[in-house]
């Protein structure tokens, strides 16, 4: 979807050596995927993302969007396909939200009924409630609020390709979170190929299907993020991700993709010979003991019952359980509530609280040991 060949751009600074923001910079960003920019500052991330819809003209190099090349496009009917999103948001004061959102719409004279219809769909999606904050000002709105229209204005004339530069820098980190969850959410619907510029490696590994991290004009690395924190290409993206690398990746799997293989739910009346015979053959060290509305009510290990031939059943063994894990939680949560019940193993649970299988950190731990993993990938 996006290419760049050889992207180069050079500022002459007069009386001195020129700066190379950009050396020879080639990438291919997949429809629908988020790529992330990073690096430290100075590393010619914004430079990069600028070229691409001209803000800043390149030196050398080519961008092709959809297989075009954008030397062929004029400027403005370039920027026509590409929303802009920047950290300082840049909402007309003197416009209302609506008129905001809609600003790139009536410019373009598309339907102006379907433009707002439009916009309420989108502010739906990102949890502001359209019939209080369509016909405010932005100084009516918090920075977190505004930050969301603006977000909302870029993608307002549908346009295929997104570059956003910082744009939830400026917000504090819990409602850096919260935006951060709903552009995902916003954008796994609307499949908008997206060009990102962060200088935050956690908001890269969570955001980014692909992450470039750049040095002084250099694209250093170029993969998904479980690669680059898997194997740093070198010494610099190695201490750019931090020494902590390994429990980062934990944010990259799902609970869901660690659950082991087997259930092993057991009924509290279910004899102990059955359910001895089922560890046996399973090599499970723990049953989960489900009650009659598939909550998980109990445990029971190997070791416990393994002894015991009196012919009883579960219901003699049960130990509470560590606590639970949600399904849609990642292995990073998982390992957290783990330490903080002081316990290698948790069960999952669904929105309802229905026991789905366990987690271990045995499991955990192997999972960081083997190869480096595709969003999505389960364990055998
Ligand atoms: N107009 C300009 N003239 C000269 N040098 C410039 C100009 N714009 C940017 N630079 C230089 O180009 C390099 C890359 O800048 P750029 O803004 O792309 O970095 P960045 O990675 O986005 O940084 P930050 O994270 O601080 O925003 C820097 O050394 C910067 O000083």
């Amino acid at each position: 979807m996006i290419r760049l060949e050889n992207l180069t751009k050079h500022f002459e600074v007069p009386g001195k050596e020129p700066v190379i923001a950009a050396n020879n910079v080639s990438m291919h960003v997949g429809k629908g995927e988020i790529c992330i920019f990073l690096g430290p500052s100075g590393c010619g991330k914004t430079t990069a993302l600028k070229m691409i819809n001209k803000l800043i003209p390149k030196t050398s190099g080519k961008i092709y969007i959809d297989g075009q090349d954008t030397d062929e496009l004029d400027p403005i009917t370039l920027r026509r396909e590409i929303g802009y999103v920047i950290q300082q948001i840049g909402l007309f004061p003197n416009m209302t939200i609506e008129g905001n959102i809609c600003v790139v719409p009536d410019l373009l004279k598309m339907d102006r009924k379907a433009s707002r219809q439009k916009a309420r769909e989108l502010m739906e999606m990102v949890n502001l409630d359209p019939n209080i904050f369509l016909k405010r000002y932005p100084r009516e709105l918090s920075g977190g609020q505004q930050q969301r229209i603006g977000v909302i204005r870029a993608l307002a004339a549908d346009p295929p390709v997104m570059l956003m530069d910082e744009p939830f820098g400026a917000i504090d980190p819990i409602n850096r979170e919260v935006i951060q969850d709903e552009f995902l959410k916003l954008n796994a619907e609307l499949g908008k190929t997206v060009l990102f510029v962060s200088h935050d490696i956690d908001e890269a590994i969570k955001m980014g299907d692909k992450v470039a991290i750049f040095r002084e004009g250099v694209l250093e690395q170029f993969d998904t993020p479980d690669e680059i924190l898997a194997n740093p290409a070198n010494q610099f993206v190695k201490d750019f991700v931090g020494t902590d690398r390994a429990l980062k990746r934990l944010k990259l799997i799902g609970v869901a993709d660690a659950i082991m293989p087997f259930h092993m739910a057991v009924d509290p009346e279910d004899s102990l010979e059955t359910v001895a015979e089922k560890m046996r053959s399973h090599g499970a060290h723990i049953a989960v003991v489900v009650g009659p509305r598939g909550r998980a009510r109990g445990y029971i290990t190997k070791e416990e019952i393994q002894g015991d031939s009196s012919g009883g059943v579960v219901d003699e063994y049960i130990d509470p359980i560590p606590g639970t894990i949600h399904e849609g939680d990642n292995l990073h949560d998982a390992v957290s509530q783990m330490y903080s019940h002081a316990s290698d193993w948790l069960p999952v649970v669904d929105d309802d609280g229905c026991y789905k299988g366990y987690i271990t950190q045995h499991t955990i731990a192997s999972l960081l040991g083997g190869v480096p993993r595709k969003r999505g990938d389960k364990i055998s």
